[in-house]
């Protein structure tokens, strides 16, 4: 049968064209704009998904649209702290952190986890820059001290950013280039003992500052549920948008990881980040279907 006349090949080759026509508005909205991506830990759970999640990153880059990785790296630090025989502990989803822990913190997410993915998009050519949130004044913070249910919590060497400058962000995205980020920040305040003053962000946070920052059309964050249930832990209903008085209102109901998660995408809406979306990194390609198409994927937040 010639190619052009119809059946089942025709169908199948029109789907495809379907899929690919879906995206020619998103292309046009996002061309040339800045996408701040999270990818969490969590997400990077095996080799095939950190390899589809850089052709995903790879393939917006070279559709036009200027993609930062923001990576997290949690289960990973737990990992290599316990191999050096030094406890975990996370209060309201936010890693307490030591003297001992930090210089772990920050050999696994720059070292490790950030290395790894810059090492895997340059597999495509030479297309990233890892860049490490300490340096080039990326990011400067102040010890996060939170008060929960009275209680006043604080989080060690954990910082809150309070700054950020992303020239050095800028200057890879004008070479054409993938920034890789990781989220660790000088304490802007009082220098700590040994000197080095490093702080450890929750890297959503560190995300939500930098897509600020760049003034990005959208944040995605790349996480192990599917979005954000308003039934946790039942997992039935699964809130899939979302405004930031909605929000707001949820916030002091959420739990673990889904705390910084959230109070990250209502800072990023709030200061004027038109989206940010919760979505499903087990998913292959998950990011592509939610840049790409009408509906998108996940929990969106937006404005109220
Ligand atoms: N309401 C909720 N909806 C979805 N997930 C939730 C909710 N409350 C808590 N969680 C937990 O938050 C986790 C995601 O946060 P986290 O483990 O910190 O992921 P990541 O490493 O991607 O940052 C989920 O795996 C889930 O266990
Ligand atoms: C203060 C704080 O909690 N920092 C995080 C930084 C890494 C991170 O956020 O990684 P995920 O995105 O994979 O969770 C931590 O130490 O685990």
């Amino acid at each position: 049968m010639p190619a052009y006349t119809h059946g089942p090949a025709h169908e199948q080759a029109m789907t495809k064209a379907g899929v690919l026509i879906e995206a020619l508005p998103w292309l046009k909205r996002f061309r040339n704009r800045i996408i701040v991506v999270k990818f969490g830990g969590n997400a990077m759970i095996n080799d095939e998904l950190k390899r589809a999640f850089v052709q995903d990153m790879v393939y917006l880059r070279l559709a036009g649209v200027r993609p930062v990785i923001v990576h997290g790296g949690g289960p990973q630090i737990t990992k290599e702290l316990k191999i050096r025989g030094i406890e975990s502990e996370f209060r309201a989803g936010y890693r307490v952190t030591t003297e001992e822990s930090i210089d772990v913190v920050r050999d696994v997410l720059t070292g490790q986890v950030g290395a790894e993915l810059v090492d895997l998009i340059n597999e495509h050519g030479d297309l990233a820059n890892g860049i490490a949130g300490h340096e080039h004044s990326l990011f400067t913070g102040e010890r996060m001290i939170k008060e929960i249910e009275g209680e006043r919590i604080d989080f060690g060497l954990v910082g809150n950013v309070t700054e950020v400058d992303p020239q050095r962000v800028l200057h890879v995205l004008a070479a054409d280039r993938i920034p890789v980020v990781s989220t660790l920040a000088q304490d802007g305040g009082d220098i700590d003992d040994d000197g080095s003053g490093l702080l450890n962000v929750n890297a959503d946070s560190a995300a939500a500052a930098l897509a600020i920052a760049l003034d990005a059309a959208k944040l995605v964050i790349l996480t192990d549920v599917s979005g954000l249930y308003s039934d946790w832990p039942k997992r039935e209903s699964l809130v899939s948008i979302i405004n930031t008085d909605e929000l707001r209102e949820l916030l002091p109901s959420l739990e673990s990881g889904m705390i910084p998660k959230m109070t990250a995408c209502l800072a990023a809406v709030d200061a004027g980040v038109p989206k940010a979306a919760i979505i499903d990194g087990r998913a292959p390609h998950s990011i592509l279907l939610e840049v790409f198409t009408q509906d998108g994927i996940g929990t969106e937040v937006v404005p109220a």
